[in-house]
């Protein structure tokens, strides 16, 4: 494991794993850890990516964590959404849904997915505003450093290209700084209709967990955690830190090209 501190004073911590199940049993554990200390003094907000992070959960619907997490105090939120209605194959929510929520007893009322039936712009609207809303009636914290919502943890995954949420490497949503949700309509990965939290509500956050598994994206986890990261236009998941702590959770196979 190595550990290192940015200017920002953002702790680094990153696990070379032998095989994508070390990662699911080592990300359940951290889960866990965290979970205990959040919840034994209040609510634990946590943020979930879709794609492949969904099955690398699964250990947390298993013993002996689906027995004791209080799960009862956790608050789940989405990432990014892609919008579609709730039921569709290509929903975020549906993923999470049927990988994971629907095996812990999470009360249904701390979950919080996209409203159906708007455009992308108004999804991404009144998802911010209702995070807005949530902060103001403090069931949320917010940063006092940024103003934006503080969310406990975010479970991040990457896409191979290094995009992380739905923020792509050559569309502007990455570079927005006062939106705290925003919206693409021509993602370059299906469905082109999505909305994503930007990354100053990204790095607003306390802790950031990125699993990252399998040989796809062993270039881009060069160009992040590499000695030659690319620092003039870097990838989007280079851009994510955290409040106080960033930790990677990676394969042998994404650690491939290191
Ligand atoms: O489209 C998306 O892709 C990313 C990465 O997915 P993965 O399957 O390569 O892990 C995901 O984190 C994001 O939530 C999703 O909407």
């Amino acid at each position: 494991m190595n550990i290192t501190c940015s200017h920002k004073m953002v702790l680094t911590e990153v696990h070379k794993l032998e095989s994508e199940e070390d990662v699911a049993v080592a990300l359940a554990s951290y889960i866990y850890k965290l979970s205990g200390k959040f919840t034994a003094s209040g609510t634990f907000s946590v943020v979930l990516s879709g794609g492949t992070l969904i099955n690398t959960l699964r250990k947390l619907t298993e013993h002996p964590y689906v027995s004791s997490i209080r799960w009862s105090k956790w608050l789940i939120f989405f990432l990014d959404e892609r919008v579609v209605p709730l039921d569709h194959p290509d929903s975020n929510f549906k993923l999470a849904y049927d990988g994971f929520l629907s095996k812990v007893p999470i009360p249904e009322s701390n979950i919080y997915p996209i409203k159906e039936n708007l455009s992308p712009e108004e999804a991404a609207d009144e998802y911010e505003q209702r995070l807005k809303h949530l902060v103001t009636k403090n069931k949320l914290k917010a940063s006092p450093a940024t103003g934006f919502a503080k969310f406990d943890l975010m479970l991040v995954g990457m896409g191979p290209e290094g995009h992380v949420a739905s923020l792509f490497c050559w569309h502007f949503q990455r570079f927005e700084k006062k939106k705290w949700v925003t919206f693409i309509t021509d993602s370059p990965k299906p469905p082109p209709n999505r909305i994503t939290f930007t990354l100053p509500l990204i790095n607003s956050a306390s802790h950031v967990a990125m699993a990252v598994t399998g040989e796809d994206a062993a270039d881009a986890v060069k160009m992040a955690l590499g000695k030659h990261a690319n620092d003039h236009y870097p990838l989007p998941v280079q851009k994510v830190s955290p409040e106080l702590s960033l930790t990677w959770f990676l394969d042998k196979e994404a650690t491939s090209e290191l």
